[in-house]
């Protein structure tokens, strides 16, 4: 679809001037992409405001102007459309342009503090294995099946959703999982986009550098259900105590998974081990290769997924037990006796989670040494809690550095040990060099004892001042061990 008023239809327009007809090559929200012909949106950003490039944008060759405040200047022959949200408008307008590929595929959107890219990961691969042509958008990779388009965002940009759904659809895609961050429904990334279902994982401590408190966190949590449609399927974690908040406003089918509280999809934990998870879903016994009591709910909420879609409860578990999960989520190496675990814990409660799980698993004596450090750029006010909870669950805490971005490391550093009480910092060591950290862990580590290496999981790389460095636990941290192990 490319004529002009009809990428409108839907979009709350305020004013229009010049012709509605025109042809639009492309829809662009970036002054520096404009090809000749294109609709350029303008959209307020945390840096900069998009109306200033307008000028930009017509120098470019732009033919549309769509924005929220007029410029002085009108030029002849370009057309101006004013709307109400200029962020709204280009999710709507980019659904438009590709043909509203979500009327054509289900889409179901998960979002939540910590577990999305690993509840879409398992649904992706899930489908996939029932014979389901199907699609991934997710933090560490985005999937036509089995063919990878790299991941730039945990929820791309509006335009690129829309565009990579047609993909999907053209592809004979039926599904597409995908994750909603809470930048990106803030952002309206996925306006314009029909929903068969949302999820809500949980909410906890991340983001207050962008959401400023977390009742603005919440919200934008919320605002997935709150824009649900009637025929969509809201399922939410019953045991996180904000999961009635999510509902209140959803026009959507209730559901809830859960181990604690009453619930739609409901399991109890047989056995928790390093190989796995034993659960009881409803009188089915059913074993899985995912660790961890945090992953019980993960697999919760993609059996409700599946069974709200309408799969078969039976072939669902048989299918899921089979299923390893997200890469960089609870990796074991294990290598001269060492294990060490490699995981995207990048928030207190995914890393007090995941340490909790090694300790509940834990058989003697042996010592658990965490790897961690905090972002630079993101939210501050989670360094000394990371940092306090990664020496009280373990044996000693390496501080070291993930992605200090455009931030001095050794500040990065500071705000972590600040988090440390005078009785423990013993227990610490500071190494910025993350390289060396891992390699500390490894002298210090005997047979049988437990790393876990936390904060990057699958990212390969270390980013300074806007430039990403390859850098890769998994790698470093199995070239290590078998040098420093002699295995
Ligand atoms: C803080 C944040 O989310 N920023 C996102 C936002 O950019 P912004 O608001 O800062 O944009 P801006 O630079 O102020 O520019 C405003 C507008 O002017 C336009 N512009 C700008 C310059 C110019 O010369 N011409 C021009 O037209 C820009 O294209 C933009 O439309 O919109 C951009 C386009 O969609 C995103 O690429 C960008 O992501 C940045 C790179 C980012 O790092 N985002 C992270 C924090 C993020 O989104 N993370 C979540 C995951 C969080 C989680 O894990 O839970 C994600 O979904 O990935
Ligand atoms: N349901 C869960 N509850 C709490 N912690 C979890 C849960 N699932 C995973 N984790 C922990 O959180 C980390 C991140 O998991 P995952 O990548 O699935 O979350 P995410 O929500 O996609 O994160 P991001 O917003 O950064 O993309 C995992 O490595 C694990 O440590
Ligand atoms: N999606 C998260 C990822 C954080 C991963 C961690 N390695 C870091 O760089 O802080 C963010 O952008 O805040
Ligand atoms: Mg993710």
């Amino acid at each position: 679809m490319n004529v002009l008023k009809d990428i409108l239809y839907k979009v709350s327009l305020t004013s229009t001037i010049g012709d509605m007809e025109r042809r639009v090559s492309e829809i662009v929200f970036d002054s520096r992409k404009v090809s000749e012909n294109a609709a350029f949106v303008a959209v307020a950003g945390t840096q900069v405001d998009g109306h200033e490039f307008i000028p930009a944008a017509l120098e470019k060759g732009a033919g549309t102007i769509v924005c929220e405040r007029l410029p002085e200047q009108i030029k002849e022959g370009i057309t101006y459309v004013q709307v109400v949200n200029s962020a709204k408008a280009l999710g709507v307008m980019a659904s438009n342009f590709f043909g509203n590929p979500s009327d054509k595929i289900k889409v179901v959107a998960v979002t939540g503090t910590n577990g999305k890219t690993t509840t879409v990961t398992l649904l992706h691969q899930l489908f996939v294995r029932m014979g389901y042509s199907t699609g991934l958008l997710s933090t560490v990779e985005n999937k036509i099946n089995e063919e990878v388009i790299p991941a730039t965002h945990t929820t791309p940009d509006a335009v690129s959703v829309q565009a990579l759904l047609r993909k999907m659809v053209d592809a004979g895609c039926t599904h597409c999982f995908m994750e909603a961050s809470s930048h990106a429904i803030v952002q309206e990334r996925i306006a314009g986009l029909k929903l068969a279902g949302a999820v809500f994982t949980n909410i906890t401590h991340d983001h207050l550098d962008y959401h400023g408190t977390f009742d603005e966190y919440i919200k934008a949590k919320k605002k997935l259900f709150d824009d649900l449609p009637k025929d969509a399927f809201a399922l939410v974690n019953a045991d996180d105590k904000r999961a009635m908040v999510m509902l209140q406003n959803c026009k959507g089918t209730h559901q809830t998974f859960g181990l604690k509280s009453a619930a739609d999809f409901k399991a109890k934990i047989l056995s928790n081990t390093l190989e796995g998870l034993e659960l009881d879903i409803n009188g089915r016994l059913t074993w899985f290769r995912m660790i961890g009591a945090f992953n019980a709910y993960n697999l919760l909420g993609v059996l409700g997924v599946s069974v709200l879609l309408g799969e078969d409860e039976e072939e669902v578990l048989r299918e899921l037990s089979g299923i390893k999960g997200a890469k960089g989520r609870f990796d074991r190496i294990a290598i001269g006796g060492i294990t060490a675990i490699v995981d995207y814990a990048h928030t207190p409660d995914a890393l007090d989670n995941v340490l909790k799980t090694i300790n509940g698993v834990r058989t003697g004596n042996e010592q658990l040494i965490t790897v961690v450090g905090c972002g630079g750029n993101r939210d501050k006010t989670k360094r000394p809690t990371m940092a306090k909870i990664a020496v009280t669950e373990s044996t000693k805490a390496i501080f070291t550095s993930d992605n200090p971005r455009f931030e001095d490391p050794m500040e990065i550093l500071r705000d972590m040990q600040a988090g440390v009480g005078p009785s423990e910092i013993r227990k610490t060591l500071t190494i910025e060099d993350r390289r060396e950290a891992i390699k500390t862990a490894i002298m210090l580590s005997q047979r049988g004892d437990i790393i876990l290496v936390a904060g990057k999981g699958h990212e390969d790389y270390q980013e300074i001042k806007g430039v990403k460095h390859h850098f890769d636990d998994a790698e470093v941290v199995t070239e290590l061990l078998t040098q420093l192990t002699g295995n």
